[in-house]
């Protein structure tokens, strides 16, 4: 392989548009590594694509009824629309962009593969009930090879605090009482009460908690377990860590845990949501598909079409069409109809509410959940390609780092996370190479109204200041070991992820009644849904896979695909509407 030259690119993140047929002919994921059926010829063309390539895209004329529109083909979208078709139903997925994934997409440039977001996979294992990726592919005969991570994430703090956050248990768990020996007892009382909440959870089969005949039959049946989620849920992370912990710095080490989590401090995470995440790392593991994350989104868009159901990119849906007030179809900005007996939307719900229904007024539950919810910030994001020499020897794959000052922990550019996924899976670079994404949080205001020229000065001189940063606190030279690099501001998010100012998720206004207030799939609307990040339980790509496992269920109930009781479903969904009302 001749050695890469050293260059800076324009803003090129997640814009393929000068490559398209070349997009659409990529194989079974980002390396054709990932996403192979079991027991398909690796020759075999995938099956989404070739659908993509027949429709070339938007179309003329209306096309009906399907069972369910799914608009967008995020995590959330592609695992309702799987699922659904997995129970017989007949699915349009209609994608703007041209490949699967949003967020969880890839793109590729000079023989590196890059993850479009997070490269930290929870959920993708072989055991318990929470390994919700890897069930999603099941349902749909798709089976991907995965690297076992030796850790989640390495922390590096202000007072020079190190935390690596190790698979097993016992070791994250002994490194870090040895930082604090002082609150052992705070520590494992902590982190005990996320195992109880995650061992419940993991008890569950993971369906619709708006579907009332599957929720009371958890109920009779793991009775104990429900009652505890019942009462965490309205719960945050930090209330609790509050009651054991009285150490300022651990409680701002747990600040830093739930960021991950969240985007917010401890305080505003909600505790089933911390609890997922802090075990799931040491009960399943983060691991990594061969491949890359964007193979997740491909197999899963094959594993659709060959249920039988459909997915069209470059498809950008402007309308919800309702009649009498249902929800009965969806527009294309070309003007083509297509119309279904539901409709999903896993655009978030401020681009739902907000675009795809502009004209209706904005529902009493919407505005419940605009009061409880803001939209994150967005995030600046980097993709590198270094020379591998630049890393020492064992560098863990993801590092957080916030060097001197709690204090900037949530505020614009101020934590760093890395991952260098070629750490895991070399394949994703040229031989003697390594992959750098580096991602901080940065609100749509910082770069609106700049002139071209000045916005991309402003990315170079953002972007090259968060290198520095980590050349001085992690990677000396890594200045001079870079060949390849790619920034993304909150408007490139906006642009290619279709999300309302390029928001990272909804994030809570205030203090948030735990995951209280958090909507379901369901919507005032009859006949259309929500799913994705901002349905319960929030960002995440586990959580959106739940969240699409969660619709699928309530939906096939509603067209009559499983099991339904009018009466219990007008009980519990009013019930659930009053609760979020108290939030
Ligand atoms: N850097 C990161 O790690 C990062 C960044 C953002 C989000 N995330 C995570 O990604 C996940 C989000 O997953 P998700 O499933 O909610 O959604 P998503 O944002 O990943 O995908 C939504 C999809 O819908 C498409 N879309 C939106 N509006 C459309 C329209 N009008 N017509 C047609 N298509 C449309 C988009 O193009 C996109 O492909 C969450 O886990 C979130 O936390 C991660
Ligand atoms: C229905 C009622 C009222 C009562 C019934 C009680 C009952 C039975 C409740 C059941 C509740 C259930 C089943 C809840 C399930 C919750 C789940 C599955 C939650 C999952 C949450 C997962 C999360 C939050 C995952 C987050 C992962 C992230 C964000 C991963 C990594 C991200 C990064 C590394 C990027 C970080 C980026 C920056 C910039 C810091």
């Amino acid at each position: 392989m001749p050695p890469l030259a050293a260059r800076v690119h324009a803003p090129l993140l997640l814009a393929p548009a000068a490559r398209p047929a070349a997009r659409l002919r990529a194989s079974s994921g980002p390396r054709g590594g990932g996403g192979v059926r079991r027991g398909a010829l690796a020759s075999e063309k995938p099956a989404a694509v070739a659908v993509a390539e027949k429709a070339g895209g938007d179309g003329g004329g209306g096309e009906g009824p399907y069972d369910a529109i799914v608009v967008g083909s995020g995590i959330g979208g592609l695992v309702a629309a799987t699922q659904l078709a997995a129970k017989g139903a007949r699915v349009l997925v209609l994608e703007k962009y041209l490949i699967p994934g949003g967020s969880s997409g890839y793109y590729r440039r000079d023989g590196f593969t890059f993850d479009v977001g997070s490269s930290v996979m929870f959920g993708f294992s072989d055991k318990g009930n929470l390994n919700l990726i890897t069930q999603a592919l099941e349902a749909v005969g798709r089976k991907m090879e995965v690297l076992p991570d030796p850790s989640t994430v390495h922390f590096h703090l202000p007072g020079d605090l190190s935390v690596l956050v190790h698979r097993k248990y016992e070791d994250f768990i002994n490194e870090l009482i040895s930082k604090f020996p002082h609150e052992k007892e705070g520590i494992l009382k902590f982190y005990g009460i996320c195992w109880k909440i995650f061992n419940s959870l993991n008890s569950l089969e993971l369906k619709s908690l708006e579907e009332p005949l599957y929720l009371f039959g958890q109920f009779f049946q793991k009775p104990l377990e429900c009652l505890t989620l019942a009462y965490y849920l309205p719960q945050n992370a930090g209330d609790i860590a509050r009651k054991f912990i009285k150490d300022q710095a651990l409680l701002s080490f747990i600040d830093a845990e739930c960021f991950i989590v969240s985007t917010v401090n401890a305080l505003q995470t909600p505790m089933i949501n911390a609890s997922m995440v802090l075990c799931d790392r040491h009960f399943g593991g983060i691991n990594y598909p061969v491949g890359g994350v964007g193979g997740i989104a491909t197999s899963l868009a094959d594993g659709l079409v060959e249920k039988g159901s459909e997915i069209r990119y470059k498809a950008n849906v402007t309308n919800v069409i309702l009649e009498n007030g249902k929800a009965i179809g969806v527009r294309l900005s070309n003007g083509k109809e297509f119309f279904a007996k539901t409709v999903i939307s896993n655009a978030t719900r401020w681009d739902t509410f907000g675009k795809l229904l502009k004209d209706k007024e904005l529902p009493e539950e919407e505005k419940n959940f605009q009061k409880n919810y803001v939209k994150a910030p967005s995030f600046l994001s980097i993709h590198m390609g270094v020379k591998a020499s630049v890393l020492p020897a064992g560098t863990d794959c993801h590092h957080f780092v916030l060097e001197d000052d709690w204090n900037n922990l949530e505020k614009p550019y101020g934590s760093i996370f890395l991952s260098i996924p070629t750490v895991l899976d070399p394949s994703l670079a040229p031989e003697g190479h390594h992959i750098l994404h580096i991602f901080t949080t940065a609100g749509i205001e910082d770069w609106e109204g700049l002139s071209r020229k000045e916005y991309e000065e402003k990315k170079e001189v953002v972007a090259n200041g968060i290198i520095r940063r980590l050349e001085k606190e992690l990677f000396p030279g890594l200045e001079d070991s870079i060949v390849l690099k790619e920034v993304g501001s909150p408007k490139t998010h906006r642009r290619f992820l279709a999300r309302n100012d390029g928001t990272y998720g909804p994030m809570p206004r205030g203090k948030p009644k735990g995951l209280l207030a958090m909507p379901f799939n369901t919507t005032s609307i009859d006949g259309l849904y929500c799913v994705g990040d901002s349905c319960f339980p929030g960002q995440g790509v586990i959580a959106v896979a739940f969240s699409g496992i969660m619709c699928a269920h309530r939906v096939a109930a509603d067209i009559g695909l499983e099991q339904k009781s009018p009466v219990l479903d007008a009980g519990l969904l009013g019930l659930l509407r009053w609760l979020r009302t108290l939030a």
